[in-house]
């Protein structure tokens, strides 16, 4: 970020101009002010994901909600942008680094139905609304009875159709929270039934690799922002996902929890689209030297071995997964 005569410029947050969207954003600027970063401002930053209405697979997979946001960052339209981590395309971006991932809100997925209904109560043939072949292999593990409808649209579009013409849909938990709408889950979906896309529920803040390492005050407020349990179980689940070679579509789920004595666990499910079939997997790692790395030592050091270390931990349960047959399975680069 530009300084002129001393003084830090306005921080020029970059933001998507969904609800969604507008919200997380909104609470990472002002967690950045309030951690000493300086003013900020939003810049609205308009994306294909927004503007185009076909299925999100018809789009080319990932990135189509960031895309935009990262040309602004590389284009010094905006110093900070705000992603939903899961979805950020697993390939690196030059020039840029995700220097932040705020403690991740609950990263389960949340079945809203009418009249109250869960998983196991909703009648015989019901339909259940996900744009999401992840959501819609798990439904029909579940319960092979359902109809599973493809739906599109921001969340509040989504959960319109429950009124309209359909029984329940599927949505992540964490944006109904962003969003205040709590109140329309009937039911969190426990990990073993709708194991959740790779960084649900986090975020990522990115900006230029120069500000990240420049010692300003938005660089110190982004390390203080940084939740490094989050930060480092969403590098294990994104690890495994780039060694899969699969994306945000893909019927994969995974999730990491940082456990008592540094332990890193990370289970993940790769499924048939049509349900028939999962490969289910746990590994764990322990971070040696601790989540901060051992007093003394060089810190910076320290943290990247431990993120090297949580990656390892993601390739190598996608390489067991690979081992057992899920590119297959999966149809994964199919
Ligand atoms: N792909 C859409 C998307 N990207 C991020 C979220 C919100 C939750 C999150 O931060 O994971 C959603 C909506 C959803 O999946 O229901």
């Amino acid at each position: 970020m530009a300084e002129t005569g001393g003084m830090p410029q306005t921080v020029r947050v970059g933001t998507r101009a969904s609800a969604l969207a507008l919200t997380q954003t909104g609470h990472v600027a002002d967690a950045l002010t309030a951690l000493g970063g300086g003013e900020h401002e939003l810049v609205r930053v308009r994306t294909d994901g927004d503007r185009l209405t076909g299925s999100l697979a018809s789009l080319g997979g990932t990135g189509v909600f960031v895309t935009a946001l990262r040309d602004a960052l590389l284009e010094g339209r905006c110093d900070v942008a705000v992603h939903s981590f899961k979805d950020l395309p697993t390939a690196v971006s030059p020039g840029l680094v995700v220097a932040a991932v705020p403690v991740r809100e609950d990263p389960r997925d949340a079945l809203c139905a009418r009249d109250g209904r869960t998983l196991a109560t909703l009648p015989r043939g019901a339909s259940v609304g996900t744009g999401s072949p992840r959501r819609a292999a798990q439904l029909r593990a579940a319960r092979p009875d359902l109809e599973v409808v493809d739906i599109r649209g921001n969340v509040d579009t989504r959960l319109k159709r429950i009124e309209a013409d359909l029984d329940a849909v599927v949505l992540a938990r964490a944006g109904l929270a962003r969003l205040g709408r709590l109140d329309a889950v009937t039911e969190a979906l426990p990990f073993d039934v709708m194991t959740p896309a790779c960084a649900q529920g986090a975020l990522a803040v990115e900006v230029r690799a120069e500000d990240a390492a420049a010692g300003t005050p938005l660089a110190r407020a982004l390390a203080a922002l940084d939740h490094r349990p989050t930060h480092l179980a969403v590098l294990a689940e994104r690890a495994l996902l780039s060694r899969l070679e699969a994306g945000c579509a893909a019927p994969v789920g995974a999730h990491a929890h940082l456990g008592a004595d540094d332990v890193l666990t990370l289970e993940a499910v790769v499924l048939r689209v049509d349900g028939t079939a999962a490969l289910r997997r746990t590994a764990s790692t322990t971070l040696a030297g601790g989540v901060a790395g051992p007093d003394g030592a060089d810190p910076a050091a320290a943290a990247g071995r431990t993120a090297l270390a949580a990656a390892a931990l993601g390739t190598r349960l996608a390489e067991d997964l690979l081992a057992a047959g899920a590119a297959d399975l999966a149809e994964l680069g199919a």
